[in-house]
């Protein structure tokens, strides 16, 4: 870790009209660390998520990101250019539905490999061993390198997305919701695969869930949400074994006594 967060966010919200979506939210993520936004539906998880990956314009306050170079960049005085840029090179977006984040009609390891090209390789044998290298990482045999996703399964399609995010080495990835939607044991691989390659790559991540169990797997820090607003943030272990806020005790009862 340096001495620098990656990301800081300050007093972010977003309101759709009169309704609030996110409230004076502020944070900084550091390199390297897993953020988990937790609370219930319509709590206001997936509004901070695309104020933050710049899917969706906030109301008001500031979100600076630390670029390679070292500058803080305020992402809403960008250009649209340079967000798309970073959106290709250094950030990563996993949306729950695969479908959302692969390209469906073309091969698995031209899903992957387009990602290097919108980075400038344009060299084919590296491309595709690279694509094949990937594909590996994440369980998906070389031999399906060839197969469109829509003959995967939704397991392999959320691999195969979480490839396709991580080939570029991004810096930071935002995930919603990154196993939802599966059956509970493809969930576990998937998570057990996730935290890995989180580990091994050093990445920094904020993870939209709201499943506490992905939460506790994946994360270091916790944000909890409710109405908008951030009711309790802490590291992960501490919030889920003395939980402060009533609403994260109710929470963690009617959750983790299942
Ligand atoms: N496009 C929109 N227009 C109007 N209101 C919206 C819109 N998107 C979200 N909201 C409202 O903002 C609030 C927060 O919604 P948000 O989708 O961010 O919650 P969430 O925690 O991600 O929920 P879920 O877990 O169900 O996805 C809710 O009251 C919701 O109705």
């Amino acid at each position: 870790m340096t001495d620098e967060p990656l990301l800081r966010v300050n007093s972010l919200s977003k309101f759709y009209g009169s309704r609030v979506g996110c409230e004076d939210i502020s944070f900084d993520l550091w390199p390297g660390e897993v953020l988990a936004v937790v609370g219930e539906s319509g709590s206001g998880k997936t509004t901070l998520l695309n104020c933050l990956s710049t899917r969706l314009m906030p109301t008001s306050g500031t979100v600076t990101y630390r670029m390679r170079d070292g500058a803080f960049r305020d992402l809403y005085r960008m250009s649209e250019a340079e967000r798309r840029f970073l959106m290709r090179t250094d950030w990563g977006f996993v949306h729950q539905n695969p479908a959302d984040g692969l390209r469906m009609t073309v091969s698995a390891g031209a899903n992957v490999g387009e990602r290097l090209m919108a980075v400038g390789d344009r060299h084919y044998g590296n491309i595709r061993a690279t694509a094949v290298d990937w594909l590996s990482r994440v369980e998906i045999a070389e031999d399906r390198i060839d197969d469109e996703p829509r003959a995967f399964s939704g397991g392999m399609r959320q691999r195969l997305q979480i490839a396709r995010n991580l080939v570029t080495g991004p810096r930071l990835v935002f995930m919603d919701e990154p196993t939802g939607g599966l059956d509970v044991s493809v969930q576990a691989r998937l998570l057990d695969l996730l935290r890995g390659l989180v580990t091994d790559l050093g990445l920094a991540a904020i993870v939209v869930t709201h499943d506490l169990a992905v939460a506790r797997l994946l994360s270091q820090r916790m944000m909890v949400m409710k109405d908008g607003r951030v009711v309790e943030t802490g590291l992960t272990d501490r919030v889920l074994d003395d939980p402060r806020a009533p609403y994260t005790q109710l929470l963690v009862s009617s959750i983790l006594q299942v």
